[in-house]
């Protein structure tokens, strides 16, 4: 215990939440110190990073979709998992760095959160990288969990408290009590297929063929899950499909919700398949405390009213649902010495 104080008095030690659109680092006392996005740019066909391993996070995120035929903007995590490793790797250790500098000159210990769904073995591979990338002891910690955590929810308590933590590729769904999780559900629907959704609604009604990025723009502009008070219109340019022209049309967040349909039941039915799963001890307690609801893609107008049609709970947004999971890493951070029973010998936490 005072040896870990004195450790971290000489060391940077990092919560990272390691996100398949954005990647965000905290450090103990000082909050969110980096937010990126998580992509790197390599060499076409190669694992080597662009600007000697600096094609990384903002950089290359303006590179994609406009990359010359000898350049790739990747995106290393897809539907919430790591999709390539070694890039993975690359990302982390240049985030790693970047937070790290010339702060200390031990190597930090590193808080990560992963998907709950993952498994041993790539959560071993997580281990592994991060090792490589620089970190001293790592520790990996469940994404339901770390965004318990950051909502400030009383998951050590023997009272029922679940999460709704929708991100860019992945919905996590879980009910936590007495600092484990006892039931969670995780789907592979989040934020990024409502951006799909709405390419495919152009496409095949106005044959206009857009971006992912310009996708992202209409579902934060006009995007909704439930009717508005005051519905919304917005001017989209793109390709059309059969002249092979540019073209500008108007769109109304009528139409856009009508194609985000299909995602969102998707997450509503992991909200419900949670729910059947749940203790009944732990669901009664959730009428009191009601569902949590956090990650980017919480965001969409009416993310809230829809989960509390469908479930009769109370539905609380909270405070800054994009760094809610790294807030908790960080808090878990600066409690270590109170999970250390909770953590195994790989430092993986709640196994
Ligand atoms: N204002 C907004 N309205 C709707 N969606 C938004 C808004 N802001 C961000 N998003 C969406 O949130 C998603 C990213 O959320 P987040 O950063 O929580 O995901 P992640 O942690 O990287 O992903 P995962 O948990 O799947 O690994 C993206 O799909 C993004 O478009």
């Amino acid at each position: 215990m005072i040896l870990d104080t004195i450790l971290g008095w000489f060391s940077t030690d990092m919560g990272i939440d390691l996100g398949t659109c954005n990647t965000l680092v905290c450090v103990r006392h000082e909050g969110v110190v980096l937010n990126e996005p998580s992509v790197v740019a390599v060499r076409k066909g190669t694992n080597i990073v662009l600007n000697e391993g600096e094609a990384v996070g903002l950089v290359a995120r303006d590179m994609l979709g406009k990359t010359p035929g000898s350049i790739t903007a990747v995106r290393p995590l897809k539907d919430g998992v790591i999709s390539d490793f070694e890039i993975t790797e690359r990302m982390l250790s240049y985030f790693i760095r970047k937070v790290h500098g010339r702060r200390g000159f031990m190597r930090p210990r590193v808080v990560i959160s992963v998907p709950s769904g993952i498994t041993a073995v790539e959560r071993r591979a997580v281990i592994d990288s991060a090792e490589r990338a620089g970190a001293g002891k790592v520790y990996l910690l469940d994404e339901p969990m770390a965004a318990g955590i950051g909502a400030g929810l009383p998951i050590t308590e023997p009272t029922g408290s679940m999460i709704v933590d929708i991100g860019g590729g992945t919905t996590e769904v879980a009910i936590m009590s007495l600092g484990d999780i006892s039931t969670c559900e995780s789907v592979r629907v989040g934020g990024d297929n409502f951006d799909e959704a709405i390419i495919n609604h152009l496409k095949r009604t106005y044959n206009l063929l857009i971006g992912e990025p310009r996708a992202e723009q209409v579902k934060i502009q006009i995007g909704s899950a439930a009717p508005l008070e005051q519905e919304l219109t917005m001017e989209i340019a793109g390709r059309d499909t059969i002249s092979g022209l540019p073209r500008k049309i108007v769109i109304t967040s009528e139409e856009i919700r009508e194609a985000l349909r299909e995602p969102i039941a998707g997450i509503i039915e992991a909200v419900m398949q949670t729910l059947e799963k749940a203790e009944p001890e732990l669901a009664a307690d959730l009428i009191e405390n009601g569902v949590h609801l956090c990650g980017g893609g919480s965001l969409l107008r009416g993310m809230d009213k829809v989960i509390s049609n469908a479930t009769g709970l109370k539905v609380i947004a909270v405070e800054d649902p994009l760094s809610c999971v790294a807030r908790g890493t960080s808090v878990f951070l600066e409690n270590l010495h109170l999970w250390k029973d909770t953590l195994d010998q790989e430092g993986y936490a709640w196994e």
